[in-house]
């Protein structure tokens, strides 16, 4: 049977635009549709414009802290958001046209539309034409989530913070997982008046207890309003803004509303069942570890099968599927072992692998935990502290997991992520001579174990 492709995409994001140019580079001939810009969440609304953001918003930290090495005077002045903006647009079009290109370069074929299923091996363009691929991949991503409660429509979701014609004076930002972390954060620092609503006790569920208590400390330092075990439950339009009642009956007032209340997989009106696709909770897409779904020739990869929803995770996907089916070189990724890192200021909250409270669970570790003032901005007279924590087998010595609160935490991890990933021990680490002075060398230089988790006693 003979196709118009041999692989055609859905979503120019991450996963669909590197499994792409992998794919036509290994002489397939490869179709990709893009519905909005080509890039995808990362570049246009996700990672780029959110660390941009980050940076902006670090100015006035900066300002004190050149304070307290006695530049007198030194202040950050006053943020101009549409000159920001302008050149944040202009940044992303950069980005967005070199991803066109790149594909452009690969020979494959764009189609700027939306695409669906009709069958296993066809799909339908928004303009109706109708294209027949061997293979097909779905890399269509996630949508924002909304709590489904009262008034949400006058709510806005990540993607509108990059979109916004002036800054809030007052901002609730509702969630408390990365994007509320990191959103609250970038408020704050452009100077509005944040509170961050989390319907938990701690933010970053999931993440090490230690890494969640000192990130919801370092939110409240940094002077957003955190409101913990409250939720939103209404909205309502006034003349000068959006009220809200919270869980607590407690109302208050804000020009604007940001939900961060987690992602889902943008499978609507995919054709799914056209195709007979399998589906799991919340859409997702079900896949193998080869990224295959129950149609042998449709793949699936990145946040529409809500797997480790990050970029790296996505584009590697992408890359081993195309190496896989069409570069004859079988390859997956294990999903266990992924670093990350939440850009909160001053400190950035990093992991990777086991943390303490899965580490307790299973016993039999060592933990080597480390938490100090750090020297630059302990001169400058702050109190933010670090922590660097280990956690070693205490039978086959290794690291199995890191997590690092600390300036450029995000940084770090990614190094440490090599040796742990390779199945370093704690010696290997030992066995590295420190670089001083550096934050970093307290991974080197931990000698003995703070804590032992014993494993538990079989029962009986
Ligand atoms: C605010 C925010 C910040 C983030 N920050 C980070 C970070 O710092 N680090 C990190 O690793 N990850 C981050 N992420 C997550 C990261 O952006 C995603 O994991 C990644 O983009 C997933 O890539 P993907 O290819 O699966 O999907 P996407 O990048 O979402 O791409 C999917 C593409 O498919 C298109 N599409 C969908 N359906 C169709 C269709 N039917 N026809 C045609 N086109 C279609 C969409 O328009 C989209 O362009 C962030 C996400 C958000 C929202
Ligand atoms: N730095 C990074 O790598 C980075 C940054 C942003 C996003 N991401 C990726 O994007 C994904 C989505 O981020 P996210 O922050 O939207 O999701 P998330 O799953 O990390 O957090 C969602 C938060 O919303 C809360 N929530 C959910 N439903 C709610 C409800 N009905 N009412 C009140 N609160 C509710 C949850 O308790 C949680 O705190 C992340 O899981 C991550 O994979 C990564």
């Amino acid at each position: 049977m003979s196709f118009d492709f041999d692989l055609f995409v859905i979503g120019g994001g991450s996963g669909g635009v590197r499994a792409a140019r992998i794919a036509a580079g290994h002489g397939a001939k490869v179709a990709l549709a893009e519905e909005s810009r080509m890039g995808g969440t990362c570049v246009i609304r996700g990672c780029v414009p959110k660390k941009i953001m980050i940076f902006a918003s670090t100015a006035p930290a900066a300002a004190e802290e050149a304070r307290g090495y006695g530049w007198q005077g030194a202040d950050a002045g006053d943020f101009d958001w549409g000159a920001f903006r302008a050149k944040l647009d202009a940044e992303l079009s950069r980005l967005e046209a070199a991803y066109t290109r790149g594909l452009e370069a690969a020979n494959v074929t764009i189609y700027h539309q939306r695409a669906h299923l009709t069958g296993p091996h066809e799909v339908e363009l928004a303009d109706g034409t109708r294209i027949s691929a061997k293979h097909i991949l779905i890399a269509a991503g996630g949508r924002p989530r909304l709590p489904g409660i009262q008034g949400e429509e006058l709510g806005m979701i990540s993607d509108d913070l990059f979109l916004m014609d002036k800054l809030p004076g007052r901002a609730l930002v509702v969630g408390g997982g990365f994007i509320a972390c990191e959103f609250a954060t970038i408020l704050k620092g452009l100077g509005v008046e944040t509170v961050l609503a989390y319907r938990g006790d701690k933010v970053l569920r999931g993440f090490d207890n230690d890494l969640r208590l000192m990130a919801t400390e370092q939110l409240a330092e940094t002077g957003v309003d955190v409101r913990l075990e409250c939720t939103p439950s209404a909205l309502e339009k006034t003349g000068t803004g959006i009220s809200v009642t919270f869980s607590d009956g407690v109302e208050d007032s804000f020009d604007a509303v940001i939900f961060a209340t987690g992602r889902a997989p943008y499978t609507a009106g995919l054709g799914l069942e056209a195709a007979g696709v399998a589906t799991g909770d919340n859409g997702k897409i079900i896949v193998d570890e080869w990224s295959q779904t129950n149609v042998p020739s449709i793949f699936a990869v990145g946040d529409v099968t809500d797997r480790v929803n990050l970029t790296p995770v996505a584009i590697r996907e992408g890359h081993s599927f195309a190496d896989t089916v069409f570069g004859n070189r079988p390859r997956n990724l294990d999903h266990s072992l992924v670093a990350s890192a939440v850009y909160t200021r001053p400190h950035e909250a990093a992991t990777i692998g086991m943390t303490e409270d899965e580490a307790i669970e299973r016993g039999g570790v060592e933990v080597y935990d480390a938490r100090f003032r750090p020297m630059r901005s302990l001169f400058a007279g702050s109190d933010a502290r670090v922590m660097m924590k280990l956690i070693v087998d205490e039978d086959t010595r290794r690291v199995l997991g890191c997590q690092i609160f600390g300036p450029e935490a995000g940084e770090l991890i990614q190094l440490v992520a090599v040796p742990i990933t390779m199945g370093a021990t704690k010696e290997d680490f030992d066995n590295a001579v420190a670089v001083h002075p550096t934050l970093a060398e307290e991974l080197v230089t931990m000698r003995q174990p703070t804590r032992r988790h014993e494993r538990p006693q079989a029962a009986g």
